[in-house]
């Protein structure tokens, strides 16, 4: 089996019926929330709460149900994937530009299960470059500002054009090298007045399910 689909649908045992569920997103939380619609077709009673207009949009032609925003209150599990992972379960994240919305949803969430291949864990962060949701308005200064904090900022575009997220905001990818301090380098950039929120997600993690390669899986707790 695809290992994105093994620790995607090894994720899913964590889910119980009656359960506020939110749903990750890109390619290897997609296979979870194909499981989660398999489950609900199958009878499960669950409600969604996706961290992106993607998601959303999945888990609708699934039949998911679905809570608003709005009306969440707690979250009893998510079930989302990272860009790196490091031996005290801090996180990069937003990879996919959906950081802000999925670290709102983490905020609030009891038992939060990362789910990523084991090439993606390091003992400390920094190979991948630290995704951050700036606002346009004085993206200059916000990037001049996140340089001076050490890294090699990069505002992000797709197909040529500068890269929107779902909050109508830019992203900017920062390079650093070893983060050893994940906590307060993300405390650090959200300090900085354009900035939204940065994809460094520290002391969040529950578990993180990986594979050996050998198409088992690896809980980390
Ligand atoms: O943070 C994310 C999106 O903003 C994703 O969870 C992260 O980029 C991992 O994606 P994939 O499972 O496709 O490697």
């Amino acid at each position: 089996m695809n290992p994105k689909q093994l620790v995607g649908e090894k994720a899913t045992t964590y889910i119980k019926d009656g359960m506020i569920v939110g749903l990750g997103t890109g390619s290897t939380a997609y296979f979870a929330i194909m499981k989660i619609g398999e489950l609900v077709k199958n009878g499960l009673s669950i409600k969604g709460v996706p961290t992106s207009k993607a998601t959303e949009e999945l888990a609708i032609s699934l039949n998911i149900p679905l809570l608003a925003i709005e009306d969440v209150v707690k979250i009893d599990v998510t079930i989302d994937g990272a860009d790196e992972f490091d031996a005290n379960k801090n996180l990069t994240k937003g990879g996919g530009a959906a950081l802000l919305r999925e670290k709102i949803i983490a905020s609030v969430t009891d038992f939060y299960v990362i789910i990523a291949d084991a090439a993606k864990g390091s003992q400390f962060l920094g190979s991948f470059a630290v995704p951050v949701e700036v606002t346009a308005f004085g993206k200059e200064i916000t990037i001049a500002q996140l340089k001076a904090l050490g890294c090699i900022p990069k505002l992000r575009y797709k197909e040529g054009e500068l890269l929107l997220t779902d909050n109508q905001n830019y992203i900017v990818d920062c390079k650093f090298e070893k983060i050893e301090n994940p906590a307060q380098l993300s405390a650090q950039m959200n300090a900085l007045p354009g900035v939204v929120e940065n994809g460094l997600f520290a002391g969040m993690a529950n578990v993180i399910i990986s594979e050996d390669g050998k198409g088992s899986t690896i809980t980390i707790d």
